[in-house]
C-alpha cells in the first residue's frame, strides 16, 4: 500500500527521536514523580505525613532542587498535572528548574481505569477526549514526553482478549495524538505482579501484550524512533512461591521484548511494579548483561524505587532535606550503573532499599 498519506513531517520526526534519545542517553532514566493526589496521599500516609498541596510540594521541591550532577543519571522527569505548574520556596516553576538541569519535562496524561463490562474486573484507560487539546497546551508550557500507563493482570481468564486489544489500541491512539502535538509518548503497558503466577506464565502474557500493543502503534502509523516503551519486567507473580534470580528475570524479560519489540524503539525505561529499590537496581543490572541481542536501550522510570528511601529520609521535615537529597541521588546513581550493566552490589545498602514496595492491585 502507497504511503499517501504521512502522519509526521521529516522536521516532526526529527523532534521526537531526539527528545527520546535525549532522556535515554548515556545510561540516564526517567523518574516517575508523577503520582496523582491518592496515590501520593498513600506514601504520605505512611510517613506520617498529611496529604495537602503544600506537602506534596515540598517534597518534590527537594527531589527537584538535588545538585545538578542528577542530570547524569536522569534524563527526564514524569510529572502529574498540579506539579507542572507548581513553584519552588524562591517562586520558580518546578519546570524551569528541570530543564535549566537538561531534564526532559514530561506530563501524565491518562485519567484513569474504566471498567470492561463482562470480564473478571478488567479496565481500559480514560483520558483520549480533549487529549489532543491537553497536549498541545502542555506543549506550550514547555512538556516534551507525556506517560499513558495501561493495567493488565494476570488471573482467571486474564489478560482477556478484549483487554488487551482495547487497550493496545487505547495506548496507540493516545500514542499518535502524542506525537501530532510534539510529545514523545511513553508507551507503559504494565501486566501488574498481583498473583501466584510463575515467571513463564509472566512471560507468556507479556510476550502477548507487547504484540498486541506493537500492532496497534504500526496500525495507528505511530513512529517508533519517536517512542519510549515503559513495560513491566518479566518477574513471578507477588504470591508465588519459587524464587528466581535477577539472571533469571533479566532472560526471561529480554526474550520476551526481543521476541516482540520492534529494534527502532530508542528505549525501554521499565516500571519498578513493587520491587524494592535494591531488587529494581539488581534486576536492571542483570537485564543489560543479559547475553541476547539487545538493540535498544534498557533504562528505568521508577517511581516507587527511586524515592522510597528518599520519602523515608525525609520523613516531612525540612531539616531533613541533606539525608532525603543524598538517599535520592544514591537510587538515581545506582540505577544509571545498572542502566550500563555496571552496578556492584556493596551490601551497604539502607533498610528502606530493601523493602518491599508491592501494594495489591496497584492502580491509582
Ligand atoms: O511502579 P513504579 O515504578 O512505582 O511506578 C510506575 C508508574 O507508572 O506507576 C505509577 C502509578 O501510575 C506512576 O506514578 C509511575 O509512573
Amino acid at each position: 500500500m502507497a504511503h499517501r498519506f504521512p502522519a509526521l513531517t521529516s522536521e516532526q520526526k526529527k523532534e521526537l527521536s531526539d527528545i527520546a534519545q535525549r532522556v535515554v542517553a548515556n545510561g540516564k532514566g526517567i523518574l516517575a514523580a508523577d503520582e496523582s493526589v491518592g496515590t501520593m496521599g498513600n506514601r504520605l500516609q505512611r510517613i506520617k505525613v498529611e496529604n495537602t498541596e503544600e506537602n506534596r510540594r515540598q517534597f518534590r521541591e527537594i527531589l527537584f532542587t538535588v545538585d545538578s550532577s542528577i542530570n547524569q543519571s536522569i534524563g527526564g522527569v514524569i510529572l502529574f498535572h498540579e506539579t507542572l505548574y507548581q513553584k519552588d520556596s524562591q517562586g520558580k516553576l518546578f519546570r524551569n528548574i528541570l530543564k535549566e538541569k537538561g531534564i526532559v519535562v514530561g506530563i501524565k496524561l491518562d485519567q484513569g481505569g474504566a471498567p470492561l463490562a463482562g470480564t473478571n474486573k478488567e479496565t481500559t484507560i480514560q483520558g483520549l477526549d480533549g487529549l489532543s487539546e491537553r497536549c498541545a497546551q502542555y506543549k506550550k508550557d514547555g512538556v516534551d514526553f507525556g506517560k499513558w500507563r495501561a493495567v493488565l493482570r494476570i488471573d482467571n481468564q486474564c489478560p482477556s482478549h478484549l483487554a488487551i486489544q482495547e487497550n493496545a489500541n487505547a495506548l496507540a491512539r493516545y500514542a499518535s495524538i502524542c506525537q501530532q502535538n510534539g510529545l514523545v509518548p511513553i508507551v507503559e503497558p504494565e501486566v501488574i505482579p498481583d498473583g501466584d503466577h510463575d515467571l513463564e506464565h509472566c512471560q507468556y502474557v507479556t510476550e502477548k501484550v507487547l504484540a498486541a500493543v506493537y500492532k496497534a502503534l504500526n496500525d495507528h502509523h505511530v513512529y517508533l524512533e519517536g517512542t519510549l516503551l515503559k513495560p513491566n519486567m518479566v518477574t513471578a507473580g507477588h504470591a508465588c512461591t519459587k524464587k528466581y534470580t535477577p539472571e533469571q528475570v533479566a532472560m526471561a524479560t529480554v526474550t520476551a521484548l526481543h521476541r516482540t519489540v520492534p529494534a527502532a524503539v530508542p528505549g525501554i525505561c521499565f516500571l519498578s511494579g513493587g520491587m524494592s529499590e535494591e531488587d529494581a537496581t539488581l534486576n536492571l543490572n542483570a537485564i543489560n548483561l543479559c547475553p541476547l541481542p539487545k538493540p535498544w536501550k534498557l533504562s528505568f522510570s521508577y517511581g516507587r524505587a527511586l524515592q522510597a528511601s528518599a520519602l523515608a529520609a525525609w520523613g516531612g521535615k525540612a531539616a531533613n532535606k541533606k539525608a532525603t537529597q543524598e538517599a535520592f541521588m544514591k537510587r538515581a546513581l545506582a540505577n544509571c550503573q545498572a542502566a550500563k550493566g555496571q552496578y556492584v552490589h556493596t551490601g551497604s545498602s539502607g533498610s528502606a532499599s530493601t523493602q518491599s514496595l508491592f501494594t495489591a492491585c496497584y492502580t491509582y
